[in-house]
This record gives C-alpha cells, sequence and structure tokens, in this order.
C-alpha cells in the first residue's frame, strides 16, 4: 500500500512548518533524519491524521480521512501514549476500540509481550516504569493492533543497549512498512530509503549511503545543516 503526499504544507499561525511535500512512499523502512525543529515530528503525524495538512492530501491507498485506523504512532513521549494504570489494561485499550474478542486479544497480548520480553511487566502500574519500560509499552501497545503501517518517533531515546537490539530485532522482522524518525543514524544505516527533513522541506531523499554522509558532512561543516 502506498502512502501518498501530494503538495503538502501545514502552517501554524503565520508559520509555515511543512511547505509543499510531495512524496510517493513504498518501501518497508523509511528513516526521517535532520535538525531539532526542522519538522520531523509534523511530517510523521500527517501519517496517521494526528496533525492534517493546511493544504495538500495525504492518502493511503485508497483512504484519507481515516488514517489513524490504519497507521500506528509510537510516540517520542511514552507518557502521551499509556493511558491506562495497569500495563495490561493499556495493552487491552487499543483492541477494544477494534471490537476485537476478548480471548483474541488476550491471546495477542500474551504475544506481543513475549516477543519483547516483557511478560514481567504485564501485572505492573504503569506510572512506576522506567522511562525505558514505558517506551517498550508504548511499543507493544502499537505492536497489538497489527496496524497496516507504523511510524516511530524516535523510538529508540530512553532504550539501554538490551532494549535498542530487542527494538532493532523487532523492526527488522516486522511485516508492516515502517517509518521512523531518529538522530541516531546508525539505527537507520539498513533502511530502504532516507528523508532529510531541512526547514520544513525534503532536503534529500535517497539510499542511506548516499543521505546519512551527505548531511554528517553539511553537519561538521558549522552552521552547515
Ligand atoms: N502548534 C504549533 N504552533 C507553532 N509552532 C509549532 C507548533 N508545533 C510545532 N511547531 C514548530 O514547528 C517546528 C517543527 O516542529 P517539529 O516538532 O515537527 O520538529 P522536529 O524536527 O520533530 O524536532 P525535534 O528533532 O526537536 O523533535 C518547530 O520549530 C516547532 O516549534
Amino acid at each position: 500500500m502506498t502512502m501518498q503526499f501530494d503538495r503538502v504544507s501545514v502552517t501554524k499561525g503565520t508559520r509555515e512548518i511543512l511547505s509543499e511535500i510531495t512524496l510517493s512512499l513504498t518501501e518497508q523502512r523509511i528513516g526521517v533524519i535532520g535538525n531539532n525543529g526542522s519538522g520531523k515530528s509534523t511530517f510523521l503525524r500527517l501519517f496517521n491524521g494526528l496533525e492534517k495538512p493546511s493544504t495538500g492530501t495525504v492518502r493511503f491507498g485508497e483512504s484519507t480521512d481515516d488514517l489513524r485506523r490504519h497507521v500506528g504512532f509510537m510516540f517520542q513521549n511514552p507518557d502521551n501514549q499509556i493511558v491506562y494504570p495497569m500495563v495490561e489494561e493499556d495493552l487491552a485499550f487499543g483492541l477494544k476500540a477494534r471490537k476485537l474478542p476478548k480471548a483474541e486479544s488476550e491471546t495477542r497480548i500474551e504475544r506481543v509481550l513475549s516477543e519483547l520480553s516483557l511478560t514481567h511487566l504485564k501485572g505492573r502500574l504503569t506510572h512506576q516504569l522506567s522511562g525505558g519500560e514505558k517506551q517498550m509499552v508504548a511499543l507493544a501497545g502499537v505492536l497489538v493492533t497489527e496496524p497496516e503501517m507504523i511510524v516511530f518517533d524516535e523510538p529508540t531515546t530512553l532504550l539501554d543497549l538490551r532494549n535498542k537490539m530487542q527494538f532493532m530485532r523487532v523492526l527488522a522482522t516486522l511485516p508492516q512498512p515502517a517509518v521512523v524518525v531518529s538522530h541516531d543514524l546508525d539505527l537507520l544505516a539498513g533502511f530502504d530509503r532516507i528523508l532529510h527533513i531541512a526547514g520544513g522541506r525534503i532536503h534529500a531523499d535517497g539510499r542511506p549511503e548516499d543521505v546519512i554522509p551527505a548531511y554528517k558532512a553539511l553537519c561538521e561543516d558549522l552552521g552547515g545543516c
């Protein structure tokens, strides 16, 4: 399924945050890089309708207005994603909205927790979890809903090495297409395509072996990126 951006701009007040973005995204693994404030999160939020274009259209297959049903979103800050006091309840929440039978919901939750080595957190209170544990529970919360595409906003910022490797393993085997915003350029090295956003525009678009070194070179040249 293709995610299509057609002349998409996002304006807040008088400020244009994203300008005239036109893209056809068909790859399995797409990385998004760029400086703080360049527009990466805003770009990502368009994928599942958390942000609406001021002008232009975002289309996933034939859908333009119910993107949330198709595209899962993993937030940069897990506190924005985890809503229930218990881990198990929180994971069940996303499935209730999809009217999944209770037994199937429980099976899915067990499976995802086991895949992420998180079964020990099932009965824990979410507000007592560490930052990295919350980030992993947020990941589980997205995976249980089995969306057709998943977008990740800086998914590894709070993770220790073990959980970062766990995340990378999950990403490598995920059947769905994934879009990952990250400042961790090593995470994106094996991806199919990298978009470099600068000043709300697509500054570069291509293979990681081309786009990432060019971005690094720009930043090494002080003030260049
Ligand atoms: N609601 C808003 N009103 C005004 N400005 C906004 C709003 N939301 C975002 N911005 C501005 O838009 C710009 C892009 O923000 P965005 O969060 O998309 O950047 P980013 O590339 O994800 O940054 P970071 O790497 O720091 O997470 C920033 O300058 C931000 O201050």
